[in-house]
C-alpha cells in the first residue's frame, strides 16, 4: 500500500495534502475500506453491459488511447486508473458516447447514466430543474424526477430543494448534482468520471457505500479513479499507464 500511494503520489505531481485530503481523512478512507471487505457474498455478474474493443485516440500526433478492450457485467464495478493525462476521461466520454474513437467500437445495453469529471451543470438552471431535464429524457414525469432527485441529494447529505442556480453552489455539491443526474431512474450502466472531487469525508464514504448497493442491485459500473484503497474491491481495474496498460481481475 505505501508503494501505491507513493506511485500515486509521483504520478499527481501535486503535493501529498492535495492528492490524499489530511492525514486522518486518508487514514479513516483506509480503515472504511479494510472493514467493509467483510462483505456478504454476492451474486454471480450477469449480462454484459458494456463492451469496449480495441478502442483507439489521437488527438493531432499525439496517441492518447493504444488498443483498449473493456467489458463489463451487470452487477461488476471496474475502475480506470493510471497517471494524469494516459486518457481515462478520454476513454470513458467514448464509452458514453460523448466522444468518437480513431477506430474500435462501444456496444452498452441499457440505459446509460454519465457523471463527469467537472461542468455537466446548467449555471442558470436550479437543481431541481436539473433533475427535471435529465428525468424527461429517461421517460420520468417532473413530479417524479423531482422526487428521485432530491432523494438522491439527501443520501449526499445535502438539500437539493433549496432555490439556488447552479452557478452559485461550490464545486463539491456541482459534482453531487452531476452524480444524481447520472444515477437518476436507476440506469443499468453508470460510468463515473471521478465523482467525488470536492466531497468531504463522510460523503466521500457515502458514495463508496452507493457504488456497492448499485453493485448489488445489478448495475454495471465504471469508475475512473486515483484513490487505491478501494481497488482490492472492485471486480477489475484497467490500468491505462502506458507501460502498464491492461485488465487486472
Ligand atoms: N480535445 C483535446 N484536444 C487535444 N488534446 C486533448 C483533448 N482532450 C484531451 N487531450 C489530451 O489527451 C490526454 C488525455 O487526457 P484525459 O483527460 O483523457 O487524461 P486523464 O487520464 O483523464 O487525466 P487526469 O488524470 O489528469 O484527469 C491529455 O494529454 C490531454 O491533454
Amino acid at each position: 500500500m505505501v508503494a501505491e500511494a507513493a506511485a500515486h503520489l509521483r504520478d499527481s505531481g501535486q503535493p501529498a495534502f492535495r492528492a490524499f485530503g489530511t492525514p486522518e481523512g486518508y487514514a479513516a478512507a483506509v480503515a472504511e475500506s479494510l472493514a467493509s471487505q467483510r462483505r456478504p457474498q454476492r451474486r454471480p455478474p450477469g449480462r454484459v453491459r458494456l463492451q469496449a474493443r480495441q478502442i483507439t485516440k489521437r488527438y493531432g500526433r499525439r496517441t492518447v488511447l493504444r488498443p483498449t478492450d473493456l467489458t463489463i457485467r451487470a452487477g461488476e464495478v471496474a475502475a480506470i486508473v493510471g497517471a494524469n493525462g494516459c486518457g481515462k476521461s478520454t476513454f470513458l466520454r467514448i464509452c458514453a458516447g460523448l466522444l468518437s474513437p480513431d477506430s474500435g467500437d462501444v456496444a452498452v445495453d441499457g440505459v446509460l447514466g454519465y457523471c463527469p469529471q467537472d461542468g455537466g451543470t446548467y449555471d442558470f438552471l436550479l437543481p431541481e430543474e436539473h433533475f427535471v431535464l435529465v428525468g424527461a429524457g429517461r421517460g420520468l414525469d417532473r413530479a417524479h424526477s423531482r422526487r428521485l432527485g432530491r432523494a438522491g441529494a439527501a443520501s449526499l447529505q445535502w438539500d437539493a430543494g433549496e432555490s439556488v442556480q447552479a452557478r452559485h453552489l461550490s464545486g463539491g455539491t456541482r459534482q453531487k448534482l452531476n452524480l444524481v443526474m447520472a444515477a437518476l431512474g436507476d440506469p443499468d450502466v453508470l460510468l463515473l468520471d471521478e465523482p467525488y472531487q470536492g466531497f468531504d469525508r463522510g460523503t466521500y464514504l457515502d458514495f463508496w457505500q452507493h457504488v456497492w448497493r448499485w453493485r448489488d442491485e445489478g448495475r454495471a459500473i465504471v469508475v475512473v479513479t486515483h484513490l487505491l484503497s478501494q481497488l482490492d474491491q472492485v471486480d477489475q481495474v484497467l490500468d491505462l499507464t502506458p507501460d502498464r496498460r491492461g485488465v487486472a481481475a
